[in-house]
């Protein structure tokens, strides 16, 4: 029914919310580094099929420039030249071009502090997130709680599907199993895309400095790779699963061994692809004392009686959890249902296409719920 306004009332106390069916929802991309460029890209592909139909782009930025694009494909072109002559980027500019009408969506594809501590806002002012950055649901409980607040306020959504294992159906797979009744009792697993690229591929003996910036370059690790050898990205990952199991972990409860030597730890962004050499001599120690045992080194997270620890282990080379090929994440998990043999999730857990489909994915599932 073409023109028609629907009130739609979700979660407590929503607003009302105006919906034009058949109107394209406004989207704002925040972002246009790995992961953003290929939501900029997949969007582009959808030109003139029914799912381009269904998401209009209304403002893209980066920490640069901020501009409100003529189309997609511009738009891909624009963000990817850099051209100075944009305008700054404005955070604020964002609702402006969201406007008050219809379903609106910031797609957040940075790791950006800045844009995070916005989410809560726009939520509240009816305007729906949908996120790879972890820092939203993955820092602070008090954050948590404020953004779930948010979106009972205002009758929003907030898509997280891509800031756990890059899109792979985790979160919605434990969301599902609480709706039927089940507890979760514990997960356990390979939560990071990069660190399951880099423990596939180190060889003990060629550098693994030199993997880390393989990796780095292939687009998996975070823009500082150094959260991600400090197990910081593994640590707001567990915590995200565990909130979304019933488990109110605060982040100071996990428990985490950090593969970062403290010189390294200590030095500025820029300073840290010369120093990555540091990384070297402890990391061929742990691989040969694992190879020596006939065992493989996996970077493990582990949630278990409201208790949650990530680090790297030695494992049997037939563990279930030393599994999996390339970016693989590899998670298990026990409830109610799963109590002798755990439900396990294997797939790519980092790279810049999967994250964007899981972005996009969740963006098209708002837009289908209204
Ligand atoms: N890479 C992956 O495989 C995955 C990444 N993620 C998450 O996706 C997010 C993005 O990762 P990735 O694309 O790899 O990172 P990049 O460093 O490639 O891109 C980050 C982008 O954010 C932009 N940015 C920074 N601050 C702001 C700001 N205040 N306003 C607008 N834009 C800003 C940067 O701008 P500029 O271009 O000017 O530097 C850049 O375009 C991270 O939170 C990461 O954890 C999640 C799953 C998988
Ligand atoms: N840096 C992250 C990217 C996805 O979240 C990882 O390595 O898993």
């Amino acid at each position: 029914m073409s023109g028609e306004v629907v009130i739609a009332h979700i979660g407590v106390a929503a607003r009302p919310q105006s919906r034009v069916a058949d109107v394209p929802a406004r989207i704002a991309l925040l972002g246009t580094g790995t992961v953003g460029s290929a939501v900029l890209a997949r969007l582009a592909g959808w030109d003139g099929t029914r799912l381009g139909e269904r998401l209009s782009l209304h403002y893209v930025a980066n920490s640069r420039f901020g501009f409100r694009p003529a189309s997609t494909a511009e738009a891909a072109a624009r963000a990817v030249s850099g051209v100075a002559s944009h305008a700054p980027p404005s955070l604020d500019a964002v609702a402006v071009a969201l406007g008050t009408q219809g379903t609106r969506i910031v797609i957040d594809a940075t790791a950006s502090e800045a844009v995070t501590e916005r989410h809560a806002a726009w939520l509240a002012d009816g305007i729906h997130v949908v996120t790879a950055c972890k820092l939203g649901q993955g820092t602070s409980l008090a954050r948590w709680h404020e953004i779930r607040e948010a979106c009972a306020l205002g009758g929003t959504r907030y898509g997280d599907s891509a800031t756990v294992g890059a899109g792979l159906p985790l979160l919605r797979s434990i969301r599902a199993l609480q709706a039927g009744g089940d507890r979760i009792h514990a997960i356990a697993g390979v939560l990071s895309g990069s660190l399951a690229w880099l423990f596939n591929h180190y060889d003990g003996l060629r550098p693994f400095s030199g993997f880390v910036r393989q990796a780095r370059d292939a687009g998996y690790t975070e823009p500082d790779p150094r959260d991600d050898l400090s197990g910081e990205d593994v640590r707001r990952k567990i915590l995200i699963l565990a909130r979304a199991a019933g488990v109110a972990l605060d982040s100071a409860a996990v428990e985490v061994d950090s593969l970062v030597p403290q010189a390294l730890a200590a030095l500025s962004a820029a300073d840290v692809d010369a120093a990555l050499p540091e990384l070297d001599a402890p990391m061929r120690e742990r691989f040969a004392d694992a190879y020596k045992r006939g065992e493989k080194l996996r970077f493990i997270a582990r949630l278990e009686d409201g208790r949650a620890r990530v680090g790297l282990q030695s494992l049997p080379a037939d563990h279930p959890l030393a599994g999996g090929a390339g970016t693989d994440n590899r998670v298990a998990i026990w409830s109610d249902r799963y109590d002798r043999q755990p439900l396990v999730i294997q797939g790519p857990g980092a790279g810049a296409g999967v994250t964007a489909a899981g972005l996009l994915d969740d963006a098209l599932e708002i837009v289908a719920r209204g």
